[in-house]
């Protein structure tokens, strides 16, 4: 009870605050007027532009008083507060300061354009606190739009190299919409003008001419102004969305690739696809595009509104009945239509994927005869979309129907009362044909003002879900400082456990330790699914072990300057991706400065310098995409000189023996034996490749079962004796150990 109270009085003060601040402004209007008088009786006469400076000076002290008095009443200290006094303290000398430059000298009645600024600042704060509250919403909603307004900030924020071009936009079109709005009032005075039953037989063509000389002017001139000021507008709008939309999208990617690998895992490739190229252009669509119809619409339903009252009031009453009902028809469809266009967008990604996937693994899909069991996939997918298109469209055809009928209704309507009120007197016929224009133009303004209330909020979910990729820390830091002129390369691994971001259940590592010593070979051997793979992984900091560390010369991995890691510690995996480019682009790839000699070297080292020197262009010759144009050992054998070329301390090599002839493997190997000191950890499934290493060790399910040279391991006659036994009689099907 108390509270209400309270609650209570506090709205009271509120109201008498707001009405106290209104009389005072109004006061200090007619104070400063006063004085404004008094000066301008000793100085005798006043040219526009003094007057126009006298206006901005008034609106200034204004402003500072009304903003003053804010500071000292809390609740007014809000910034819809600010907004409010700021827009109507200079609403007025702005519109007069347009107005002047383009009409020349016909100033509104101090008191209309108190109440016209009044009354426009009041509309537009409230139209700006519906859009984007600035209370902290307790509903679902509220909280939304709250965010929504956070977002649209964001938004504005990175336009900031463009603003120069939207300004200049904003200008053009606020003198586009003044111009159109006056040419329906000059159609209905033409018409009105030439309807006067004129007794005249001699002066009728002259009177004509005069009419249609003095009225048709005014028009002309407007149109014409409006579409070259359209025009400028539509130009620099664009522009600035075109750059806009190529910084963002170079924002997101350099983003997107800085994350780790488990995001790309978990996260659809067409989630990420549709981010960089509809999400990108949405969000660049929800400031510019959307402010650029918001303003033009707001400027023009005013004018229009203002026009409407003085050429009937009550005409203009009637046909703002429509407004709540589209209103209300507007948003209940937005919330259909906004679910269901949902809906599809997913669809359609779904089916994308399966198109992609199918292409990607072309071979795959041919090889197991599935190309119709996935054109079935595909099919399914596609008729899902066409199912909730057709949902979409049928909901938006009973919105438009539902729509045309309200329309119709108040079009009846007025011209009903319209021929009443001439058959009265009250109106002219030009003027209720100007009405009409009017009417016309504000239904279709009304409706596009409800339309983009829906689609800046659309707008900006879109670019929410840019900022969410563009504001992710990849959980795999990249922050390390650490670039040692001298590197040893020795590695340890401690107590690692790990688990997949995707298969967080499965541990894949369990309390694992592992030493690799500088200048020393390590052969990972093992059952298939062991973890071989993701020791590599984990080595190159893929992914972030949940228990344990990795130590590179004694300090964690994440010390290390990304880019110094990565030339220090090179992998080449199983299946190595090439880089649609020349074969000297993909051996020398992130190495921009590289020397052809290099190049060659290096492509000797792995035994690749023949057979490129035998392709069509030799090391100019184009790989095709992902390497498609090369056998699959060629590509493997340009992976290793991509890997050589770095020169690498630590190096990593996941069964690239596979692809690998025996005499390209002894190349590589003995390549790899002119590096003594580097640290050498293979995955390996060929006999003669693991007895030669300095140590073998052997995992299974996520742990070390033994360890040892294959001289000590065979005297144990463990796990590896008997798997080695196998891989004697097995060794041509490579099963077992890879
Ligand atoms: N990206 C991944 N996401 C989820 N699970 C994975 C991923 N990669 C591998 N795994 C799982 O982790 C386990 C170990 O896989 P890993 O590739 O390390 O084995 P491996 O010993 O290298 O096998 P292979 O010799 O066949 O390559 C397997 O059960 C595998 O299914």
């Amino acid at each position: 009870m108390k509270l209400k109270l309270a609650h209570n009085q506090h709205v009271i003060i509120l109201y008498l605050v707001f009405a106290f601040t209104i009389c005072t402004d109004f006061f200090m209007l007619y104070m400063l007027d006063f004085v404004d008088t008094c000066l301008r009786c000793r100085q005798r006469s006043l040219d526009g532009t003094d007057k126009l400076v006298r206006q901005w000076v008034k609106s200034v002290l204004r402003w500072a008083l009304l903003y003053t008095a804010s500071i000292f009443y809390t609740d007014l200290r809000g910034s819809v507060a600010k907004r409010w006094i700021l827009t109507h303290c200079f609403i007025g000398p702005m519109y007069e300061t347009g107005r002047l430059a383009l009409f020349g000298n016909y100033p509104l009645a101090k008191f209309d354009m108190w109440l016209v600024g009044s009354v426009a600042a009041a509309l537009g704060c409230l139209f700006w606190e519906m859009l984007f509250p600035d209370s902290n919403g307790e509903s679902n909603g509220k909280e939304r739009k709250q965010k929504a307004r956070v977002l649209f900030m964001r938004v504005i924020h990175l336009y900031q190299p463009d603003y120069l071009l939207l300004i200049g936009a904003s200008v053009f079109l606020a003198l586009a919409v003044l111009c159109e709005m006056f040419i329906p009032l000059y159609t209905g005075k033409l018409i009105d003008i030439l309807r006067v039953d004129y007794h005249w037989e001699e002066f009728r063509a002259a009177i004509i001419f005069m009419t249609l000389y003095s009225f048709g002017r005014p028009n002309a001139f407007f149109s014409l102004f409006s579409s070259f000021s359209a025009g400028c507008r539509g130009g620099l709008f664009m522009c600035a969305i075109g750059s806009f939309i190529c910084r963002v999208k170079l924002q997101l990617f350099s983003s997107l690739v800085k994350q780790e690998i488990g995001f790309f895992e978990t996260t659809k490739t067409g989630d990420i696809t549709s981010r960089l190229s509809t999400d990108t252009t949405l969000m660049a669509r929800a400031v510019a595009l959307n402010v650029n119809i918001l303003l033009r619409t707001l400027i023009k339903i005013l004018g229009m509104l203002y026009l409407m009252f003085s050429l009937s009031w009550k005409l203009t009453l009637l046909v703002l009945m429509e407004t709540p009902l589209t209103g209300l028809l507007q948003n209940i469809y937005d919330t259909h239509y906004q679910r269901l266009s949902k809906e599809v967008q997913d669809s359609i990604a779904r089916a994308n994927d399966a198109a992609s996937e199918a292409v990607s693994g072309i071979r795959t899909l041919k090889s197991f005869n599935t190309e119709q069991s996935e054109s079935h996939r595909y099919n399914d997918r596609l008729m899902n979309t066409h199912k909730l298109k057709t949902q979409r469209d049928t909901v938006r055809a009973v919105y438009l129907l539902l729509r045309r009928l309200i329309e119709l209704g108040v079009n009846v309507a007025m011209l009903h009362y319209g021929r009443l009120f001439i058959q009265y007197g009250q109106m002219s016929t030009g003027n209720l044909v100007s009405f009409i224009l009017y009417q016309s133009n504000l239904g279709n303004n009304i409706r596009t003002l409800i339309y983009i209330f829906g689609d800046i909020l659309n707008s900006v979910g879109a670019a929410g879900k840019v900022f969410e990729y563009l504001d992710r820390t990849p959980e795999v830091n990249s922050d390390g400082i650490l670039q040692p002129e001298e590197l040893k390369g020795h590695v340890c691994l401690q107590n690692l456990t790990f688990s997949y971001p995707t298969r967080s259940d499965l541990s894949v590592l369990k309390d694992f330790s592992l030493e690799l010593k500088p200048g020393q070979m390590t052969a990972l051997v093992g059952k298939s699914g062991g973890g071989k793979s993701t020791c590599v992984s984990l080595l190159q900091r893929f992914y972030q072990p949940q228990q344990g560390q990795i130590l590179l010369d004694r300090q964690p991995l994440e010390n290390y300057q990304h880019k110094y890691l990565h030339s220090k510690i090179v992998a080449v995996g199983q299946e190595p991706v090439l880089f649609c480019g020349t074969v000297r682009e993909n051996i020398a790839y992130g190495l921009p400065h590289c020397s052809d000699e290099r190049v060659e070297e290096a492509a000797r080292k792995a035994n690749a310098h023949d057979f490129i020197c035998q392709l069509q262009k030799g090391y100019d010759t184009d790989v095709g995409e992902q390497g498609s144009l090369l056998a699959s050992g060629q590509k493997q054998r340009i992976a290793i000189a991509r890997a050589l070329i770095r020169q690498p301390q630590v190096l990593l090599l996941d069964e690239i023996t596979s692809f690998l002839d025996t005499e390209s493997e002894q190349m590589v190997q003995q390549a790899l034996a002119n590096c003594p000191n580097q640290t050498l950890l293979v995955i390996a499934h060929r006999l003669k490749t693991i007895e030669r290493a300095d140590q073998i060790v052997l995992i299974d399910q996520g742990r070390v079962l033994e360890q040892g040279t294959h001289q000590e391991l065979m005297k144990k006659r463990g796990h590896y004796f008997k798997l080695k036994n196998r891989l004697f009689t097995e060794e041509s099907t490579h099963s077992e150990i890879s």
